[in-house]
C-alpha cells in the first residue's frame, strides 16, 4: 500500500447547527499512517469538524471522502464499519456498565483486526484490573483509556481523538499520550484535537489551526513557529 496515499479528505466542508454556520469551507487531508493535530481556541470548530467526519453533524456527501468514497452525512454506524472511529469529547461511557462491557460495545462485526481485549489490556493494564468495575467508578484518566479502547475495538484505519487531555492531570495526560506509538504501530492514521499546542506539535507530523470555522494555519508541526500559531489562534 502506498503510504503517502490520502485516506481521508475534506473539500470545502461546511457545517451548520440549524441556521448557525460552524464550518466555512474546510480543506483537509490525512495520509495513511499520518498523525495530524487540530488546534484552535474554544469554539473554533474542532469538535464540529470531527463530528462532520463521523456523520454526527450533517455534511454534503462529496465534502468528506474516506478511502475514495463520498461519506459526508452518512450514518455514523456505517462510517465506523468503513473504518473510522471517534474518541468523543467527554468520553461518553456507559457509567453503570463495566469497563469490559464498554470496551466490547466498540467491537464491530466485519472489522476483525489487531485490537482485542487482550491487546488493550496489555497497553492499559489498569483496565484489566478494573475490567469488572462500573466505568463510572474509574478516574478520569482511566475512563479516557476505556474511551480510547472502545474506539480501537472497531479496528479503525483512522482514529479521531477529541481533546484526550481535557480535565486530566499532566502526569495522566503523559500516560495517555505514551500509548500513541502502540496505537499507530500497525499503520493507523490519527487526527488529534488538542488544546495543548506544544503537545499537539510533539505528537503530530502536520497540524491545522482552526479559527472561527476556517483553517487559519496548516503546516509541518515541527516547522510552524510560535508566532504563526499565535496569529492563527487569535487572528492577531
Ligand atoms: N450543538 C450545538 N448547537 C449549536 N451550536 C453549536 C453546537 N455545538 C457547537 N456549536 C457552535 O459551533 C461552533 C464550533 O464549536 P465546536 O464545539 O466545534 O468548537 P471547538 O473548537 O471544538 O471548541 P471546544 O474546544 O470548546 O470544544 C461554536 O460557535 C459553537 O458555539
Amino acid at each position: 500500500m502506498n503510504m503517502s496515499e490520502q485516506i481521508l479528505q475534506t473539500q470545502n466542508l461546511q457545517a451548520f447547527y440549524g441556521d448557525a454556520q460552524a464550518l466555512f469551507g474546510i480543506h483537509f487531508a490525512l495520509h495513511r499512517s499520518e498523525v495530524v493535530a487540530i488546534i484552535g481556541a474554544n469554539g473554533a470548530g474542532k469538535s464540529t469538524f470531527l463530528k462532520a467526519l463521523t456523520g454526527l453533524v450533517k455534511a454534503p456527501a462529496d465534502a468528506v471522502r474516506f478511502k475514495g468514497q463520498a461519506i459526508g452525512g452518512a450514518h455514523p454506524g456505517d462510517i465506523v464499519r468503513q473504518g473510522m472511529a471517534l474518541v468523543p469529547e467527554g468520553r461518553r461511557l456507559f457509567a453503570s456498565l463495566s469497563v469490559e462491557e464498554n470496551l466490547l460495545m466498540g467491537a464491530t462485526p466485519g472489522r476483525p483486526g489487531p485490537w482485542t481485549l487482550e491487546r488493550l489490556y496489555a497497553m492499559f493494564p489498569v483496565l484489566k484490573e478494573k475490567r469488572r468495575n462500573p466505568s463510572g467508578a474509574l478516574s478520569g484518566g482511566q475512563q479516557q483509556m476505556v474511551s480510547i479502547g472502545r474506539a480501537l475495538m472497531s479496528n479503525p484505519e483512522v482514529l479521531l481523538c477529541d481533546e484526550l487531555s481535557l480535565g486530566l492531570a499532566p502526569v495522566v495526560i503523559q500516560e495517555i499520550y505514551a500509548a500513541l506509538p502502540a496505537i499507530t504501530a500497525d499503520g493507523m492514521s490519527l487526527v488529534i484535537v488538542e488544546q495543548d499546542v506544544s503537545l499537539a506539535q510533539r505528537v503530530s507530523q502536520r497540524l491545522y489551526c482552526l479559527q472561527e470555522g476556517r483553517v487559519s494555519l496548516e503546516g509541518d508541526s515541527q516547522a510552524v513557529t510560535r508566532e504563526q500559531i499565535s496569529q492563527a489562534y487569535f487572528g492577531l
